[in-house]
């Protein structure tokens, strides 16, 4: 391989001091008497035996060329069993000259060695094939033996026997091609491979998950669990049950969220549920108490799995994790946002985890417009947001606020305004929670008020604009909470309401914009970075009341 074409395995870690033996090879040195055409040939068989073990070929690229070798072998074992049949005739095999045979095996054995450098070769040009094909798609990809992305969703029907039933429902709901994150995932995964992988807000990454546990498992059972998908809020495991059972009609499985109230069963034993959907503490709940048997659990996701890795929410995952017992298990984590930290904590719990990144990693997604207006003081705030709204309004549009007292405040101020605002955070009912959610996706209200609650995974279709009314805590919070808009493609827009209190940590968020392709101004790109603590400033109440 040339140097100037190493540029087009980015993210294929192919080791050339490790294999320098396999460069030199192709380098041109041909031996030239028949000894020593013999000894080469013998090399040849031992070297690419060896390089086959090594290098990255997919799993099934590699048994294809062990049936052309194998074939290859049958083929010369079997000119050789016609050359002994010849010998054996008499008067024949006799006068044959020792130097003819030599030259007949010598022949043969080049053209073995033939073609098995056309088919080194042959995956050489797959890798570079693949590789450009992922530059295209904006996918990075580390570890080894990664198999080739996804260029139609009927390629998983030549390369994985996928069911022509997923088939039918990924047009149905109007899947033209994969999206990148689901070009590489669903591969590694449907290959057998523990996956890392971070790709935007809203570019498909549940169906990225469901598809291969939905192929894998193939048919119902009655053995107990089967997958876990865990999800950080009941909102979002919800609306994972609900995508995963679209991708799956027409076939009885038994998809479950679990709800409070199947946690609260005493006897899972009898349950029938192929894919179990849950937040980790209803999870944990239901082991500890229903004796629910989660030994027998083929995949285990963790979605949003930063979130899942914080404190308060990391015990329950561990203990989760290893109720999933099955040595066997495949592991994988998603999200929008993977920080060094979670990766390298995961690590410890993977076995030989591929990882995929989709275009940078932990960055906004880049159809969404972003936009940082000062507002001065918290007072500010409301009139900011009644003149804006007043000059245009284009529904829906979610308002983000930095805890449940918050939010009370703002819909409180709002509620008469012809506006038609709802508000969700942690103190309603599960019933309140949906009714909200629901409403807000049928159209019904306009404006949403929100904790951060909603802020990770949730699809609300066509939300023109995400206001965050009060500065995020985080990167991370920003770019999810952003994220809610300028899905699958779609564009969107997202303003930031700051006030002198949020200043010294704007640059945080001002680097999220220009990675993703926003501007800034110059005065907000020379403020010193600031490390994140939490950013919940005490803020003063939400009101146009005047204080008595
Ligand atoms: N191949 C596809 N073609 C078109 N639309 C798709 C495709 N795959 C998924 N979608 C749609 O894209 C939207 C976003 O998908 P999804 O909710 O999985 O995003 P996500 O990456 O998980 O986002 P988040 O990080 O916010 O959780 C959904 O409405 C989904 O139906």
């Amino acid at each position: 391989m040339e140097k100037d074409s190493s540029f087009l395995f980015g993210g294929i870690s192919f080791n050339r001091k490790k294999f320098a033996r396999d460069f030199d090879r192709f380098k041109g040195k041909t031996p030239v008497d028949s000894s020593e055409k013999l000894q080469f040939i013998e090399k040849e068989h031992r070297t690419i035996d060896s390089s086959l073990e090594n290098l990255e070929i997919p799993e099934n690229e590699k048994s294809e060329m062990e049936d052309e070798r194998n074939t290859s072998v049958v083929k010369k074992r079997k000119r050789k069993e016609k050359g002994t049949g010849s010998d054996s005739v008499e008067g024949f095999s006799v006068f044959k000259s020792s130097k003819l045979k030599k030259e007949a095996a010598s022949e043969e054995n080049d053209q073995s060695v033939n073609e098995l450098l056309e088919g080194k070769k042959e995956y050489y040009r797959q890798l570079e094939r693949d590789a450009i094909f992922r530059k295209e798609h904006n996918i990075h990809v580390s570890g080894s033996n990664i198999p080739s992305p996804l260029h139609s969703f009927a390629e998983l029907r030549s390369r994985y026997k996928c069911r022509l039933y997923l088939l039918r429902n990924l047009a149905e709901l109007g899947f033209k091609e994969p999206t990148p994150i689901q070009r590489q995932a669903i591969p590694v995964l449907l290959s057998g491979r523990e996956c890392f992988a971070c790709a935007p807000t809203g570019s498909g990454k549940t169906f990225a998950f469901v598809f291969p546990i939905l192929v894998k498992l193939k048919h119902t059972s009655k053995d107990g669990v089967r997958a876990v998908i865990l999800s950080p809020t009941k909102e979002l495991s919800a609306q994972t049950t609900r995508e995963c059972r679209k991708l799956a009609k027409g076939k009885k499985f038994y998809i479950r969220s679990m709800t409070k109230q199947l946690a609260k069963s005493k006897d899972f034993s009898k349950l029938r549920c192929d894919v179990l959907i849950s937040t980790p503490l209803r999870l944990q709940f239901a082991i500890r108490k229903g004796k629910l048997d989660l030994s027998r659990v083929e995949f285990l996701v963790l979605d949003e799995s930063d979130k899942l890795f914080e404190a308060g929410m990391l015990e329950q995952v561990d203990f989760v994790v290893k109720a999933c017992s099955n040595p066997s298990i495949l592991r994988s984590l998603f999200s929008a946002t993977l920080p060094d930290i979670v990766e390298n904590r995961a690590r410890t719990i993977m076995h030989d985890a591929v990882r995929v990144i989709i275009g940078r990693k932990n960055s906004a997604s880049e159809t969404i417009k972003q936009k940082l207006i000062y507002v001065g003081s918290e007072e500010g705030k409301l009139l900011a947001l009644r003149q804006s709204f007043a000059e245009s309004l284009n529904p829906p549009v979610l308002l983000f606020v930095q805890n449940k007292e918050r939010a009370k405040e703002l819909y409180d101020e709002l509620k008469l305004e012809d506006i038609r605002p709802d508000v969700i955070h942690s103190d309603l009912s599960q019933i309140q929670r949906e009714n909200a959610v629901d409403n807000f996706r049928a159209g019904k209200t306009w404006v949403l008020i929100a904790t951060d609650v909603v802020a990770r995974g949730m699809d609300f279709k066509g939300v023109n604009c995400v206001i965050n009314y009060d500065f995020p805590d985080s990167a991370a919070a920003y770019i999810h909470r952003i994220g809610r808009s300028g899905r699958a493609g779609r564009s969107g827009e997202a303003i930031t309401l700051y006030t002198e209190a949020d200043i010294p940590f704007l640059r945080n968020i001002a680097n999220v914009i220009t990675s993703s392709g926003g501007e800034v101004p110059e005065w907000i790109m020379s403020l010193t970075k600031k490390k994140w603590r939490k950013h919940r400033p005490q803020r003063e109440t939400i009101s146009t009341q005047p204080d008595i």
